[in-house]
């Protein structure tokens, strides 16, 4: 059995997703060979129309299509175990992977016309519905919450000015006001048109046709929210997508207009009401909110929280779906951003307020070969961002029209119900303090809204809690059913185990193993075909900018022709090895927990690894199963703000073991009580013994040990050994090397935090200097990984800083300033935090 890539135990090697390719003679793998004409899924999506019957869908074909795969995005079983059970239909769950852009035409019973016009009679044919009660401003204005926010308003105006006594001006306020209030309603609302949507499936098959090979989805997924919604008619379906492009909202609603699925209302920032699109966007279901609810003051507008808050409010009431982006904008890194749970808030108080009965919660993951709307290059080096215009959108359509992009893969989680998820409420972990809101464990502030955006009751700190607990779950769920695509699949290989280059056999080869991996942690991949002509459609998807080729002559051996090989090699200068490390994210999130254990197995290590291969089982090189969960957890809670490791409920010592038992059966770590008795016990104490002269000898030598990172050895520690053969230890590096850049970032970031002893700065401001700092240590060849230069991981490690107490931050005119808290406002305890991140700076 292999590391990681083989059977483990207790579960069952799932299929193979394609019968191996025939062995082939000459000894040169076919991945080498030229190159093949594209894999069936990059062809699929060409315009080759049957001339028949019209299905909107068909099956991909063969096993690949059908139900051997991996059924992704079941709800949790601790949080939601009755929407799992009720919700989970073994028959749906074995429908395969249909590819939207495939409309058969094949049937010969159909009539000349339907056939001629194939894609007009199948948008014809769609079941395209909205909910007939149309949502006037009346009805918003008219709710108690508005008519309240609205008196709070005309107070606080009258008071501002010192006109409280005058009745004119109340009467005047009043009438200004009235029209704020009316003129927001009408930016924000949806104008919905069941027209449009079916007009807009139409042209969305030509054009998607025109820029993606496939887009693909589960059809058990769509079944299992049909089936959801069937058995709770009337409850509203909340879609809660991962933001990684501008296609992201469009697919959805295809994929629903396709398949009868109501489309969702869609909460669009402000930005994108531009002319031309704004109106376009809100005929299809977008209602705009403003990115930032207060004024840059920090002022809080009670008026348009309680409008939106009620706009939502009675569109859910009234049967309509609704979809938001958890993460409130696109991701920079490829990693999912942290969640912002305004909106959400709104669904729970909706709940607990009685005005829908329940609510249905659908976690999104959408995959891309290639991302289409360009990449965040620019932000991850510190440059700001860049508004929207509608030059820059009918460039950036022209731009997406005439490139290639590969294919696209949509996966919805199992729906659960949000009744259950608030009464179960089983998430003991505190989820970590999401970005801008306010800390979970401060005191009710009397500035904070109570339940939801529009509240003026008493700050309820468990229900921000549960709501904060649900958005991360969402998250965590959203990442988790996101299937792994072959250019994300590649870049990872390239940039963490074949960082210098190799032969496009050898990562042919690697991208088998990894992916059959992948399948054994019931994890779906977003291809199918010979594993050659994907990992070679994959490479030239990523394009010479990210991966160059190099056709090259080597030696055959005596009496054989030179053999000619492809080699391959990842581009990893600034800032091309940014763009690649986007994608490899999207192929390192299931494997997560695994790099975490990995870093923190080799940085309890004292010896050199290669000295270890295959050297047997040495005694040498002993951990204590303790001492390494221990340090895993400690890295673990250093990461939680950059990598989505554990879902809220289940604590991170426990999605610890699932790795360590992989390392186990895997016969990397040897346990000392499987050998004879009478040696397992010595060897047990002189390990121990070394373990704690380690240690003692690290606390006399720094003076910053507090000891956080003193990973003892209780009583009764089981020790085992470490035992490596040439592939585990590949294997081992190749995970650790996937957190090491970030781990490397949030040391530089630690180290930087001196500048702010005895004064605030702003945020961006550190930021810069902090990306500064990276760079000229990439210049001096101290640090090994481009991609730690990024302004979004420097930001995961304040808002860590944050949370452990190390920094504070306010708002003023705007910008965020930070500052060291008391206790940290000084060269020394600055140290011990340094310090606590050095042990797994390899
Ligand atoms: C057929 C084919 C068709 C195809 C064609 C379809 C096209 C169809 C339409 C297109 C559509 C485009 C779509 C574009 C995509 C975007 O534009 S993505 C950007 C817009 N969307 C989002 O941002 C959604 C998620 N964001 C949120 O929910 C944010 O919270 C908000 C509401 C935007 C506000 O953000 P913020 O001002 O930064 O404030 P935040 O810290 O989040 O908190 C605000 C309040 O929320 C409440 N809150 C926050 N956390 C909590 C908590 N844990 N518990 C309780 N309350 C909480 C509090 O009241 C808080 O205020 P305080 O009491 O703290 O003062």
């Amino acid at each position: 059995m292999t590391l990681f890539g083989g059977q483990q135990q207790g579960t069952v090697s799932a299929p193979r997703l394609q019968p191996p390719a025939p062995a082939r003679k000459g000894g040169a793998s076919r991945a080498d060979g030229p190159p093949s004409a594209a894999p069936s899924w990059a062809r699929s999506g060409g315009s080759t129309l049957a001339p028949f019957k019209v299905t909107p869908m068909i099956q991909l074909g063969g096993r690949d299509g059908g139900g051997d795969r991996p059924y992704m995005g079941g709800c949790c079983p601790r949080c939601t175990p009755h929407s799992k059970k009720a919700h989970l239909d073994p028959q749906v769950m074995q429908l395969g992977i249909r590819n939207l852009l495939r409309v058969n035409t094949m049937d010969p019973d159909r009539s000349f016309l339907v056939r001629t016009f194939c894609f007009i009679s199948h948008t014809a044919t769609r079941e395209i519905r909205q909910p007939k009660a149309d949502i006037s401003n009346q009805a918003v204005l008219d709710t108690d919450a508005v008519q309240l926010a609205l008196e709070q308003s005309v107070e606080m105006e009258l008071e501002s000015r010192g006109l409280t006594e005058s009745p004119e001006a109340d009467q005047l306020v009043r009438r200004v006001l009235y029209a704020r209030a009316e003129a927001i309603l009408t930016g924000m609302r949806t104008t919905i048109s069941t027209v449009m949507l079916r007009f807009s499936t139409w042209a969305l098959l030509h054009l998607l046709r025109c820029m993606l090979g496939s887009v693909l989805v589960h059809k058990g997924q769509l079944e299992a929210v049909k089936q959801a919604q069937r058995a709770s008619p009337g409850t509203p379906v909340i879609f809660l997508p991962l933001h990684k492009s501008h296609l992201d909202y469009i697919l959805l609603s295809f994929v629903c207009t396709n398949y009868g699925i109501q489309a969702p209302l869609v909460a669009a920032g402000d930005n994108l009401r531009i002319p031309l699109f704004g109106p376009l966007l809100s005929r299809l279901g977008a209602f705009f909110v403003k990115r930032r609810l207060d004024t840059a003051s920090g002022r809080k507008d009670l008026l348009y929280r309680a409008i939106l808050q009620n706009y939502m409010e009675v569109a859910l009431a009234r049967g309509y779906n609704m979809e938001f982006f958890i993460e409130g904008g696109r991701s920079r890194n490829g990693r999912p951003r942290p969640p912002k749970a305004g909106l959400l808030s709104v669904v729970v108080h909706a709940f607990n307020q009685q005005r829908i009965d329940d609510a249905l919660l659908v976690p999104v993951g959408v995959s891309y070969d290639r991302i289409i709307d360009g990449n965040f290059i620019g932000e991850q080096l510190g440059r700001p961002k860049q508004g929207e215009s509608v030059a820059a959108a009918v460039r950036a359509i022209w731009a997406v029209l005439r490139g290639r992009h590969g294919s696209v893969r949509l996966d919805l989680a199992q729906p659960f119900k949000l009744s259950e998820f608030l009464s179960t409420g089983r998430y003991p972990r505190p989820a970590p303090p999401l970005l801008d809101s306010v800390p979970l464990s401060s005191s009710p502030d009397s500035n904070s809204s109570g339940s939801s955006l529009f509240g003026l009751d008493q700050v309820d700190l468990q229900q921000r809690s549960a709501v904060s607990a649900l958005a991360q779950h969402v998250l965590y769920d959203a990442a988790s059913c996101c299937a792994v695509m072959s250019t994300q699949l590649v870049a990872l290989l390239l940039l963490h185990r074949f960082r210098s280059g190799c032969t496009l056999s050898a990562l042919t080869n690697a991208f088998g193993k990894t992916r059959d991996d992948l399948r054994t942690r019931r994890v779906d991949v977003g291809f199918t075909g010979e594993t050659g002509d994907v990992v070679r459609s994959a490479v030239s998807l990523l394009g010479p900018g990210l991966v160059t080729e190099e056709r090259l002559q080597m030696s055959g051996g005596p009496d054989r022709p030179p053999l000619e090989v492809t080699f391959v090699r990842p581009v990893t200068i600034l800032p091309n090895v940014l763009e690649l490390a986007y994608y490899s994210h999207g192929a390192s999130q299931p494997l997560g927990v695994d790099a975490v254990l990995a870093a923190s197995l080799l940085s309890l290590l004292t010896v050199d690894l290669a000295a270890l291969v295959d050297a047997g089982p040495t005694r040498d090189c002993e951990v204590g199963q303790h001492q390494l969960l221990t340090a895993a957890a400690h890295l673990a809670d250093l990461l939680s703000d950059e990598l989505l490791l554990a879902p809220p409920c289940r604590p991170i010592e426990d999605a610890l073991t699932e790795p360590f038992n992989r390392l186990t059966s895997a016969e990397v770590l040897v346990s000392v009580q499987d050998k004879p008795a009478n040696e397992s016990e010595e060897w047990a104490s002189r390990a121990f013994a070394r373990f704690r002269d380690q240690t003692e000898q690290a606390d006399s030598e720094s003076d910053y040990s507090d000891g956080d990172t003193d990973f003892g050895h209780p009583a009764n520690e089981t020790f085992y050994m470490v035992q490596l053969t040439a592939d585990s230890r590949e294997q081992l590096l190749f995970l650790q090397s996937q957190v090491a850049p970030v781990i490397d970032t949030y040391y530089i970031t630690a180290c930087c935090l001196h500048r702010l002893v005895g004064q605030e700065l702003a945020e961006q401001d550190f930021v810069l200097d902090v990306l500064y700092e990276i760079k000229n240590k990439l210049m001096l060849g101290m640090l090994a990984y481009g991609e730690s230069l990024s302004a979004e991981t420097i930001r995961s490690a304040l808002r860590t800083f944050r949370r452990w107490g190390v920094l504070d931050s306010f708002d003023q005119d705007g910008l965020r300033l930070i500052y060291l808290s008391r206790q940290y406002d000084g060269d020394q305890p600055l140290g011990r935090l340094v310090a606590r991140i050095l042990p797994f700076k390899k």
